[in-house]
């Protein structure tokens, strides 16, 4: 008969077993991240972020895509039970040389007082075909939708409204005089397109075949709806026989755009979405959702070069605001920092946190002078304003890195390092500035 420590013995090595053949990656751990087990897969997947192969720490090593992991674990209240589940991490955008991101799905569960299994899957696969769903799956409900659930018109080259069906009406309560010969960007709310950003929609449609934008619009009151617009190229064969001239050179010169209102479909899965691409700290945009709007940018700059700028920033000291102040303190400052970049900002640009006291913004249609100008203006808002914790007033500074999208630039990878580059010598120079990327710098 065999001994307990026989049996637990055997029981480990069954353990061993299962980790080893499973087909997902399992990894557990302390409390604090300390890898205790981990199988083969979860060494391959989480190949591309562990650094000079250190995986002594599950955390360490989701440092750098996902920070807010061990906070997670830490404040988890609970003795056991789910910490997360299913979160999506982008593994490789960011990391020079790598083209092709890759989306890890990450669960992580609380088994023992002591102890933490994650279970790591490959997701990017996954991630492409539920892309390729989203735009199938509206193409085919704009199709089949009620006439009365859509407002159809059509748009010349320039993207003024040409004709329309009376479904404009119903759906945005703006007449067709109000509308025709005006831009479709009349059904976005201030601040939301730019006169470049029409332009590239159009080029888009002209290249993919279309192109689906979902977001806030605007009824001719002011009130806001989610809406969802799909712009296709018409090829207009009477058009090309009655004057081929007037083509232009793309071979299309009117679009058809669909706008549905989608409120309630959005609101169903708005919360889905928001634990996707919001930080849970700061409710902005996480990483995941920078690199993808990035990508997209980026995919546009290469069509139609535009300024396009990005804004790397770093609180200053905040180690010592952490260790005089405590951590929940130092998680205000965070959310204090993300709410007053999103305040300094516009709608149209892209703000982020994407590591523990990093954050990013992506600056479209924005020159450089410009960009140093909205750098500065945060920077000396946050210099002049106090954090209250408890009755405690903190103040705090950031220092900011610039760059500028060109041709020699390879991808968002350089343009960021870059950024974070001239952010290190904002750094070096003694913090509390904004440094614009220099060749030498
Ligand atoms: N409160 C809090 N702290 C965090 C979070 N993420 C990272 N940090 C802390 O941020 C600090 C970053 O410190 P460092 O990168 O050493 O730099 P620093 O103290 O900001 O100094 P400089 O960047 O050189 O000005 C570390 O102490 C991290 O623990 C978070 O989500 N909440």
């Amino acid at each position: 008969m065999g001994t307990a420590i026989d049996e637990l013995q055997e029981e480990h090595e069954a353990l061993l077993q299962f980790l080893y053949a499973a087909p997902v990656g399992l990894v557990q751990t302390n409390l604090i991240g300390d890898v205790q087990l981990i199988n083969p897969l979860s060494a391959q997947l989480l190949m591309p972020i562990v650094t000079a192969g250190d995986l002594t720490n599950l955390f360490d090593v989701f440092n750098s895509v996902a920070p807010e992991l061990r906070s997670m674990a830490a404040t988890f209240p609970h003795t056991k039970g789910s910490i997360c589940e299913g979160l999506r991490i982008q593994l490789t955008a960011g990391i020079l040389g790598r083209q092709d991101p890759k989306i890890l799905g990450f669960s992580l569960m609380k088994i023992a007082p002591d102890r933490l299994m994650a279970v790591i899957t490959d997701m990017t696969k996954v991630i492409a075909q539920e892309r390729q769903l989203k735009h199938s799956v509206a193409m085919f409900e704009a199709i089949v939708t009620g006439v009365t659930d859509y407002a159809l018109m059509t748009l010349d080259r320039e993207g003024l409204i040409e004709s329309w069906n009376t479904s404009i009406e119903r759906v945005t309560g703006f007449l067709a005089e109000e509308v025709i010969g005006k831009s479709f960007s009349i059904f976005y709310p201030a601040g939301t397109i730019s006169a470049d950003r029409v332009s590239d929609y159009l080029k888009e449609a002209d290249a993919d075949g279309w192109i689906l934008d979902d977001g806030w619009r605007l009824k001719s009151g002011g009130e806001k709806f989610w809406g969802s617009s799909i712009i296709t190229p018409l090829q207009d064969e009477i058009d090309e026989v009655a004057n081929k001239n007037f083509r232009n050179e793309n071979g299309n010169h009117h679009y058809a755009l669909i706008l549905r209102d989608i409120t309630d479909k959005h609101m169903e899965a708005d919360e889905y979405l928001r634990t996707i691409f919001s930080d849970h700290l700061t409710g902005i945009s996480n990483r995941r959702a920078f690199f993808e709007a990035a990508a997209l940018e980026l995919k546009r700059w290469r069509r139609h070069p535009r300024p396009l700028c990005v804004m790397t920033i770093d609180a200053d000291h905040f180690k010592r605001v952490n260790d005089t102040y405590g951590h929940t303190a130092g998680d205000e400052v965070l959310r204090n920092l993300a709410s007053v970049l999103k305040n300094t900002t516009r709608d149209i640009d892209v703000v982020a946190r994407i590591g523990g006291e990093e954050f990013a913004v992506l600056l479209p249609s924005t020159e450089i002078q410009n960009a140093y100008l909205i750098a500065e203006r945060f920077r000396k808002t946050v210099e002049a304003q106090s954090v209250w914790v408890s009755g405690i007033e903190i103040t705090y500074s950031v220092s900011i890195g610039l760059s500028t999208m060109e041709h020699s630039i390879t991808g968002l990878d350089e343009l960021l390092q870059r950024a974070d580059k001239a952010l290190y010598h904002a750094k070096n120079v003694g913090r509390n500035c904004t440094k614009v990327y220099e060749e030498t710098s």
